[in-house]
């Protein structure tokens, strides 16, 4: 058997959960550059080597595509499955293990697929996904209606900026329109000098947000991550920072964050409460619930 069919069997084959199990987290910003995808890259490797299985997918087709921050090549993506031209199967790349890769497209060519017949194959063809304890998506910077459809059908989103005026400003306008849509939501401030930094930002984006928003807004903040110039390198290199460079001050700051996801997903376990699932996910995504 191929490795690949060997890895994908780890996926299907574990013990057959019910739907319902996985916790879909959006990973967004306000602005491009902020450092989404290297934070959903790691986050979900971290995830990965604490042992819940973990499904990453882009729906950010940027420079930095996860292909290329992996090291893998995608030949088909998940529009091909919505056409018909591919299975999951056969589009999914194993990274790790516990870890898969499901190639994206633009949101908006996954979206223009809303035709009920489709969604159903589409939704009977994703059920293996429905074995993942996580799927992280690196969702597209700004407010585009795209990008909201996502967000709106995540159980998390995460709003991730950096301590530059412009992109608090944008994060701001990010919160606030997600205010709309969900009243939980978790910030991620990126590449601080230090962690009391990271809190000052949030705490100033809280202040506005609470007086201007409501106090119908649950605002965390899920962590902040340290700036370091390896981070960069390694983005170039192909290397992840959780895996190849444990040792710097961002790859500990994003192991925190990781374990608040982890921890975040087995209380809501033990309260009983069901993620919404990869079924209803792309159900909500694709406008048919
Ligand atoms: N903590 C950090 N310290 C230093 N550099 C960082 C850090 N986080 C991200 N970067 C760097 O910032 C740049 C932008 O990161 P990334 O491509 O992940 O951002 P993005 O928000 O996904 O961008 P886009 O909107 O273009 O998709 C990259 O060069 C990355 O290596």
């Amino acid at each position: 058997m191929s490795t690949q069919a060997s890895k994908l069997e780890a996926l299907m084959d574990a013990q057959q959960r019910p739907a319902g199990a996985t916790r879909v987290v959006a990973i967004t910003s306000g602005k491009g550059g902020v450092g989404k995808s290297t934070l959903s890259a790691n986050i979900a490797y971290v995830l990965a080597r604490k042992g819940f299985k973990v499904g990453i997918m882009d729906a950010d087709i940027g420079l930095a595509n996860l292909d290329v921050m992996f090291n893998v090549r995608a030949e088909k993506n998940i529009l091909h499955v919505l056409k018909a031209e591919a299975t999951f199967e056969e589009i999914i790349l194993p990274l790790e293990e516990n870890l898969w890769l499901i190639p994206g497209e633009s949101g908006d060519e996954i979206l223009k697929f809303s035709d009920a017949t489709i969604v159903s194959r589409f939704i009977d063809e994703a059920q293996m996904l429905e074995n993942l304890d996580f799927l992280i998506i690196d969702t597209g910077a700004g407010i585009g209606d795209t990008i909201q459809m996502f967000l709106k059908a995540a159980d998390d989103v995460v709003v991730v900026t950096i301590p530059d005026p412009a992109a608090i400003t944008d994060a701001y306008a990010m919160v606030k329109v997600v205010s709309r849509i969900k009243n939980d939501i978790l910030m991620i401030i990126n590449q601080v000098k230090s962690a009391k930094e990271g809190l000052k930002i949030f705490d100033t984006i809280k202040k506005v947000a609470l007086g201007n928003i409501g106090d119908h807004l649950e605002l965390k903040l899920l962590g902040s991550v340290r700036s370091d110039p390896y981070v960069a390198r390694s983005v170039k290199q192909r290397v992840l920072v959780c895996k190849e460079l444990s040792n710097i001050a961002p790859a500990g700051d994003i192991e925190a964050i990781a374990k608040a996801l982890g921890d975040k997903k087995e209380h809501k376990m033990l309260e009983g409460q069901k993620e919404s699932g990869i079924g209803i996910f792309f159900k909500k995504l694709l406008g048919q619930f």
